[in-house]
């Protein structure tokens, strides 16, 4: 049966809630004194659709229904979770549990996102006071996995249990705190470092941008992968934690930071701390660790890098950089002797491009032909301008022949001979080579297409005269082995 979550307080956190649970299939009823609510939950909503599918591989299930309701009590009814996002007041959450538990069904879990309250401190005065938890997310919550889960010795193990499952049929990673403490465990972390941010900023030493490359050029990227205590076992070297202690356990001392309340780093907590580093990652070696480590971070800069922005948006001025010392031809008059195959690519191979073979996955030659492909209609004429004019090339068919592997960082090139060129029809034969050593081929049919009616048509001058002369240049070049091979034995 379909679940449904009440949401109470449809703010920033609260939209969040509602397209976590609405987009996993659970209905939502909202409630919200906000008149403006319904418009920002749905803008939230439409976010959420933009980005949360393309986190998956499987298809989400169909959304849940979302209704808005007039009142708290009416929102409750029936709902199997309720997540209170309301204002960070302690007065104001205790009202609405109070007034909730007056309507919902007895085995509701009652989750808040309150960023700093302690569970008992909710749980004061209430009706059913074992149903209520904190559950603290991170924004957006439809992205972020992490929930901090705290209860007291009014929740039941089993009851928490029962929560967490929930939890996790909609995708998200609760982590229980053992304790409860104000703020939980990641609140206490981002108000250190807003504080330290705060003295820096005050005391003209660093600007806010400063502050953000600071974190988003360097140790952010090391954390979104691997945490404090992983990153810093692989900073001790082969000696690990505890030489990484020996080493800069005195700098706490220092004044390297404001807050200089530091724990004494007695044998016993040094041992507690290396002994837990163990537990956590001692099954890797630490050059597995960097491995791991370097390929995580390679991820996640090429996503950043697709996005142009922060980290990734450097490496696009690198890659610019770097273009400008290639050999690959922008048009025609780039190429020394038209009777030779064109390069048309000339790339490393990333890592995100491998697979669980070692070497490179399939699905990029595939990508590599086509930016060779791309680079050749580029260099006839078929530039973004013309594009833009409404005449292209689409792919009508393709042969791919794996004849070598490559590896990650191997650097590849594209050679492409035009086989055919004219009218309507672009027949390519691409050759991919690390050194001299060829890895594959890719034979493409293209059409050219007029992009407003979506149907064949001859290409305009700017582009049939370049590609005619091309073409009658390569026509005096053998034909190469493999093309028009059909798929079987070689
Ligand atoms: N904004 C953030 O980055 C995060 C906030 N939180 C926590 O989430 C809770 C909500 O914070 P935000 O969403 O940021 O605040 P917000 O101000 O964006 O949203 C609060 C919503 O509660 C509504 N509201 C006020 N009184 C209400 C009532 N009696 N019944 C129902 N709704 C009521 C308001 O109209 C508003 O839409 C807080 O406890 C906060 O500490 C947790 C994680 C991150
Ligand atoms: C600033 N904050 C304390 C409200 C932050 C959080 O609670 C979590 C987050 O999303 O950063």
């Amino acid at each position: 049966m379909t679940k449904t979550a009440a949401i109470i307080g449809g703010g920033v956190i609260g939209g969040g809630w509602a397209a976590r649970f609405l987009l996993n299939g659970w209905n939502v009823r909202v409630f919200d004194p906000d008149p403006e609510a319904q418009r920002k939950i749905g803008e939230v909503l439409d976010n959420a659709r933009a980005a949360m599918p393309g986190l998956y591989d499987m298809a989400l299930p169909g959304e849940g229904e979302l209704s808005f309701h007039e009142s708290m009590t009416e929102a409750v009814q029936g709902a199997d979770w309720i997540q209170e996002s309301v204002p960070e007041r302690l007065d104001l959450k205790r009202e609405v549990y109070r007034q909730l538990q007056s309507a919902c069904s007895e085995d509701a879990v009652i989750g808040s996102s309150t960023s700093g309250f302690k569970p008992s401190e909710l749980q004061g005065g209430a009706t059913r006071a074992g149903h209520i938890i904190v559950c603290h997310p991170f924004n957006p919550v439809y992205l972020l996995p992490l929930i901090e889960v705290v209860g007291t010795e009014a929740n039941t193990p089993g009851f928490l249990d029962h929560a967490e499952g929930l939890l996790r049929e909609v995708g998200l990673h609760p982590l229980r705190v053992r304790k409860e403490i104000d703020a939980h465990i990641a609140d206490r972390f981002l108000e250190a470092v807003w504080r330290e941010a705060l003295w820096l900023v005050r005391d003209g030493i660093a600007t806010t941008e400063e502050i953000d490359d600071a974190i988003r050029m360097g140790f952010g990227l090391r954390w979104a992968q691997m945490g404090l205590f992983e990153t810093y076992r692989i900073a001790g070297g082969e000696a690990g934690m505890r030489h990484f202690i020996a080493q800069f356990g005195p700098c706490l001392e220092w004044p390297w930071t404001k807050l200089m309340d530091v724990p004494d780093l007695t044998d016993e907590l040094v041992e507690t701390i290396a002994g837990q580093s163990d537990a956590q990652s001692g099954q890797h070696s630490i050059r597995e660790l960097e491995r791991i480590r370097d390929a995580n971070l390679v991820g996640m800069m090429r996503s950043l890098k697709a996005r142009d922005w922060g980290a990734g948006a450097l490496m696009n001025a690198h890659d610019k950089l770097l273009n400008a010392t290639r050999r690959v031809p922008e048009t025609l008059d780039d190429i020394a002797d038209l009777a030779r195959p064109v390069l048309t690519l000339d790339r490393a191979v990333p890592l995100d491009w491998t697979d669980y073979n070692g070497h490179m996955n399939e699905a990029r030659y595939l990508q590599a032909f086509g930016d060779a492909s791309d680079r050749l209609m580029m260099i006839v004429g078929c530039t973004t301008d013309y594009i833009a004019s409404g005449g292209s090339y689409f792919t009508a068919e393709t042969h791919i022949r794996h004849l070598d592997e490559v590896r990650a960082g191997a650097r590849i090139r594209v050679e492409t001979q035009v086989l055919l060129g004219a009218g309507k029809k672009l027949h390519l034969f691409h050759r991919m080579y690390e050194g001299d050593r060829e890895l594959a081929t890719g034979e493409h049919l293209l059409i050219h297409v007029s992009l407003e009616t979506r149907r064949a048509s001859d290409p305009a001058p700017q582009v049939a005269e370049p590609l005619a002369r091309l073409a009658a240049a390569h026509a005096t070049l053998e034909r190469p082995k493999g093309a028009g091979a059909a798929v079987g034995p070689r």
